[in-house]
């Protein structure tokens, strides 16, 4: 539990200082909060000698005891409002600080992360985990430090009457650790089972809503609900199954600080009966036997919680340990856009998708790759995006190895339209300007017009403010893909990668979209992945990429001639004019 406390304490980071002087303010509050009861202990003496006729009680003597008790309440509440102050935001303003920083991280890692790393646990790590570190992390230390500190404040008063009780209670502390301990490594165990089933639970859920309509489709959503509602009741089991755990330990570490309150209390009536101590100072201590346990009662609940934290502090440190694509890198100016790919190989994981690929790419013309699918076209063209990097060969740009540029900066000059158009929860007006945030509303608009969405925007009920679904599920997939090209027109950056995707639209939108694409790529450095052939015979180079090797290249013209895969695709699309390569 301490090891957590101070991995907590060190996850505080620049706010550590204030964490130190709340624990400084909660032993004094500590300290006013034992005070009292040696008064009171003070006052009972004076009335029993009072009453005894060995001496008589003083009004003033009264008020002064009063005055000090009052002085104590106020000095409790003092100390306890430091301590709220300075330590019970650090953790709201810790976690926002995270959530800032593993956005940026996000942005900076290779996509290789995401391959290892699944969404639901990463959304997890975000929300879960860290509200859990934001609500409960300064609470749980507090109540753990807290109630240790007023234990051992009570603990020192009591020894200022009688060693013998205090050597007691000190006993009776140390024997409630010990079950205290054995549940900590309960807890420790079963979180990373309950860890991994509410990161399979979110996982489930996220697949499910994504995946709705596939399912609904297919009729399949009984088997899918199947499959979430076991995820949920994976979740319980585990949950159950904590809990059980907790509660033996639990009762057993209750039952031995109520046991230490009983043998304070024997002890310190056999010192008054030996006439080592007086009846007002038993009856204190008596009263504090029952007292000094109340907060420690609570210290099993937050080391179960703070265990809980343990593995959300785990899955933080692998996101924030996960290293930098461009850790090196630099912002470099680039002063022409020719693209040079040298002996090229990559593999994900150990499985190779391009091998020894050597091409260039003039500025200003463009390239348009083909090949079957799943042959490596998407992969070359993640490379050229640092996407992913390299494993052997170089990508460069105006001679620039591309792994000396920030991802920021190589991102600066590449405009990329994806097959799979991705459009935000936001406005139409704010997923256009996504391209160029500090564009104006006539260059937006002369943006969407180029590519051929101002009319269809216009014809919304609310134009440009039109809020669209996630991931653009209000719109069709022609207005999608469209948008996504204004976006593009508008970032207007030298380089374009287009996954040519009007395959599945309908002619008139394929018309469409065709103007788009030729607005975005007039003047541009333009690599375009082909589906169709008859759209990139006019390419000045064409690739014909086979199982990630470079098997073909050359013209239309050229290709046409040569025994090769090109020349079948050719055969194929004569057949059929609405037969796709991928
Ligand atoms: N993230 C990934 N992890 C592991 N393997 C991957 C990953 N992405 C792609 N692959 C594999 O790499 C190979 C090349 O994929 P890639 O997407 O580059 O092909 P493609 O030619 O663009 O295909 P398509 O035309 O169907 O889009 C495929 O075998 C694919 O299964």
């Amino acid at each position: 539990m301490f090891t957590m406390i101070k991995r907590i304490v060190n996850w505080t980071g620049s706010y550590k200082k204030r964490f130190y002087w709340g624990i400084v303010w909660s032993l004094l509050e500590n300290f006013f909060i034992a005070f009292p009861l040696m008064g009171a202990a003070y006052v009972l003496n004076l009335m029993l000698q009072d009453t005894a006729g060995l001496r008589s009680l003083h009004t003033k003597e009264a008020l002064w005891a009063l005055l000090f008790m009052v002085f104590c309440v106020l000095g409790r509440f003092f100390f306890s409002y430091l301590r709220a102050v300075f330590q019970e935001s650090i953790a709201y303003e810790k976690t926002a600080e995270e959530r800032i920083e593993i956005g940026d991280i996000l942005k900076r890692v290779s996509l290789g992360f995401f391959d290892r790393h699944k969404t639901g646990e990463i959304a997890g790590t975000v929300t879960t985990d860290l509200s859990a570190l934001e609500l409960y992390a300064m609470k749980m230390t507090d109540t753990v430090i807290g109630a240790y500190l007023q234990t051992l404040a009570m603990i020192l008063c009591i020894l200022f009457f009688s060693w013998k009780v205090a050597t007691v209670a000190l006993v009776g502390v140390l024997c409630s650790a010990f079950f205290q301990r054995r549940l900590v490594k309960d807890s420790r165990a079963n979180t990373a089972v309950r860890q991994k089933a509410n990161d399979s639970m979110i996982n489930a859920t996220l697949q499910f809503i994504r995946g709705i309509t596939v399912i609904k489709s297919y009729g399949r959503t009984g088997s899918a609900v199947a499959e979430l509602q076991k995820s949920f009741s994976d979740q319980r089991d585990i949950n159950i199954k904590i809990e059980n755990a907790y509660m033996w330990t639990n009762g057993l570490y209750q039952l031995s600080l109520k046991l230490t309150s009983v043998a304070i209390a024997f002890m310190v009536c056999l010192q008054t009966i030996h006439g080592e101590i007086s009846l007002p100072i038993m009856l204190m201590i008596v009263i504090f036997s029952f007292v000094m346990f109340a907060r420690l009662e609570t210290v099993t609940s937050a080391a179960h919680t703070l265990e809980m934290m343990r593995a959300a502090l785990d899955k933080l440190q692998t996101i924030k340990t996960a290293n930098y694509i461009d850790e090196n890198s630099k912002d470099i100016v680039l002063n022409n856009f020719d693209i040079s790919y040298q002996n090229v190989s990559f593999a994900y994981d150990h499985k190779n998708v391009i091998e020894n690929v050597s091409f260039s790419l003039p500025e200003n013309s463009t390239l348009a790759i083909v090949g079957r699918s799943g042959s490596g076209k998407t992969t070359l063209c993640n490379l050229l995006a640092r996407f992913y990097d390299v494993n052997h060969g170089s990508i460069s740009i105006d001679g620039h190895d591309i792994r000396e540029m920030t991802c920021d900066t190589l991102l600066r000059y590449i405009s990329i339209v994806f097959q799979h158009v991705y459009l935000f929860h936001d406005t139409i007006l704010n997923n256009i300007r996504f391209g160029r945030p500090e564009a104006s509303m006539e260059e937006i608009k002369e943006a969407a017009k180029k590519a051929a969405c101002h009319e269809f925007i216009e014809n919304l009920p609310n134009g440009y403010n039109t809020m669209l679904g996630e991931g653009g599920s209000t719109l069709s997939g022609g207005e999608k893909q469209r948008l996504s090209i204004a976006r593009a027109i508008l970032k207007d950056a030298p380089i374009v990668i287009l996954d040519e995707a009007t395959a599945s639209v309908d002619p008139e939108n394929e018309h469409l979209i065709q103007q788009a694409i030729s607005a975005l790529v007039k003047g541009k450095t333009l690599i375009v992945i082909a589906h169709r052939l008859n759209t990139i015979q006019f390419a000045d180079n064409i690739l014909v990429i086979d199982q990630g090797k470079l098997v073909q290249q050359g013209t239309h013209e050229q290709l046409i001639e040569e025994e090769g895969i090109y020349k079948d695709f050719q055969k194929i699309l004569n057949k059929t004019s609405n037969w796709q390569l991928s």
